[in-house]
């Protein structure tokens, strides 16, 4: 049995404010292989997008630990986690985060920048993978919600990332657009080896994964 890319061991979090104390999970364990994709449900507020921010490293978490590629996330030491992030992970977010003042290629280009790495090809291939093909130039503020939710899914496949985190990628769009966009999402799961925990609210979406489980109160198990 090889080693998963992805192995989330019991892990708790809660959040503390003026009204004490709010759990969101606790006893949380999941594992996902290289080239396996792996769909999210679960009720609004039950905290699927905590757990995608606490696997990427971009939360705290209370208890347990996440392994990525055999690195302890949380044990590393901010510089080391932001270089785990920019070159393993691709994380496509609910808000989209597209930064506003660069044009939709520079946009997709940023986590190959960030690497170093300068590929223009691979950027213009990505925006027409996700079928934004000509609209490079453009601006966010240009483009249409579910038209900047593509930018962010073309953003996160361009570095080929091992894992892929992505909360609710086919929100904003139409089933023909969605289906594109997942088929992408599935095409660099298995030709590149990739992982993928996908938070979806989608049965068509969720069909497409290999497992699909469910997020509870009372933790994770495999959906009915
Ligand atoms: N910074 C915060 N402080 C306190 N509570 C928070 C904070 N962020 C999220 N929560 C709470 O944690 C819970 C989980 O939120 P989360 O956004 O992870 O849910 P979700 O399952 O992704 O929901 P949705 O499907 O609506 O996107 C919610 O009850 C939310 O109110």
């Amino acid at each position: 049995m090889t080693v998963p890319l992805l192995q989330v061991e019991a892990i708790a979090k809660r959040y503390t404010g003026d009204g004490g104390v709010v759990p969101v999970f606790d006893g949380v364990s999941l594992q996902v292989q290289a080239g396996e994709f792996v769909a999210l449900l679960g009720e609004s507020g039950v905290g699927k997008s905590t757990l995608l921010n606490a696997i990427a490293g971009l939360d705290t978490i209370d208890a347990g630990r996440v392994l990525l590629d055999g690195e302890d996330v949380h044990a590393l030491p901010e510089p080391a986690q932001a270089r785990l992030r920019r070159e393993k992970l691709g994380f496509v977010f609910q808000a989209f985060h597209v930064l506003p003042h660069l044009r939709v290629h520079d946009n997709v280009a940023l986590p190959l920048k960030l690497l170093g790495r300068d590929d223009a090809a691979r950027v213009e291939a990505m925006l027409a993978a996700v079928g934004l093909e000509g609209l490079g130039h453009r601006l966010p503020q240009q483009l249409s919600g579910g038209q900047l939710q593509r930018v962010a899914i073309a953003r996160a496949l361009v570095h080929r990332p091992r894992l892929i985190l992505a909360d609710e990628p086919t929100g904003n769009l139409d089933p023909g657009t969605a289906e594109r966009v997942l088929d992408t999402l599935v095409a660099q799961v298995r030709h590149e080896g990739a992982a993928c925990v996908l938070v979806t609210h989608s049965r068509a979406a969720a069909a497409r994964a290999d497992r699909v489980l469910l997020l509870t109160p009372n933790g994770l198990r495999a959906a009915d």
